[in-house]
């Protein structure tokens, strides 16, 4: 996969793709990413980007120019990209879309800053997206976030012992079941004896019943949404 990414801010982004799972997969080579200055595509001797909204109002808006030059200069060549635009009022961000995401064989994300971007530059974009409902000040760590949850999804992008892991549970949006390591009592805290009994089937139920539980007690509408879509087994709706 790649993703281009189009910001006012590159250096945001260094340390995500130097460090970790990310920064082993493209260095690996496994996906690659690539960030954009969108100052970059700017043709006045100042690398204007932005300028104050029509109408009036508080704030700068990003210009749509130096963005649609950039899109036509990274699209000459190649599979189109699938465009997304980073926004506090898109779509809400989620584990299904993130998995239909991943299946993209090339993605861009457009992250806006300021009051965001000039409307028309919607006209290049495919999904507008959001992570959450609250508002931050630009679309960079939106945009790290869905990357994050995308390129995990990359086969040979997580090492073997994290890909055997139960991902049925994340990429169904079911809740994590709990962690316990070393030592087997903490401050009087027990690891549950089932964790220590070596009977592996018993640990994947019960940590398929924690995840089950979790999920219930915390988000029932995801449950709700998979009993729907019938992506629940019989013995997990038990
Ligand atoms: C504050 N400032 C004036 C009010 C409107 C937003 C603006 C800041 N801003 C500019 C571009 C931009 C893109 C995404 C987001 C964003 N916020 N929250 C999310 N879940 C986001 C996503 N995804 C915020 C952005």
């Amino acid at each position: 996969m790649r993703i281009d990414v189009l910001t006012v801010l590159p250096g945001l982004f260094d340390c995500f793709l130097k460090e970790g799972v990310i920064g082993k997969a493209i260095s690996s080579g496994k996906v690659e990413v690539k960030v954009h200055n969108i100052r970059d595509f700017t043709t006045d001797k100042h690398r204007v980007v932005d300028d104050v909204p029509y109408g009036g109002g508080p704030g700068m808006v990003l210009k749509p120019e130096p963005i649609f030059r950039a899109y036509d200069e990274l699209t000459k060549e190649g599979e189109k990209p699938y465009v997304l635009l980073t926004e506090p009022w898109g779509e809400k961000f989620n584990q299904e879309m993130a998995v239909e995401l991943s299946k993209k064989p090339r993605l861009m994300i457009i992250c806006g800053r300021y009051e965001g971007v000039d409307e028309r530059v919607k006209s290049l974009v495919d999904r507008e997206v959001s992570i959450g409902d609250y508002v931050l000040t630009g679309g960079e760590l939106p945009a790290m976030v869905i990357m994050d949850a995308v390129l995990r999804l990359i086969p040979g992008v997580l090492g073997n012992l994290e890909s055997l892991r139960a991902d049925s549970f994340s990429d169904r949006g079911l809740l994590g079941y709990p962690n316990y390591t070393r030592p087997a009592e903490f401050r009087g805290m027990k690891v549950p004896e089932v964790l220590l009994s070596g009977h592996h089937k018993k640990i994947e139920s019960w940590r398929k019943e924690q995840s089950l539980r979790k999920t219930l007690e915390r988000r029932p509408e995801i449950i709700e949404n998979l009993k729907r879509k019938g992506l629940l087994t019989k013995e997990e709706l038990e």
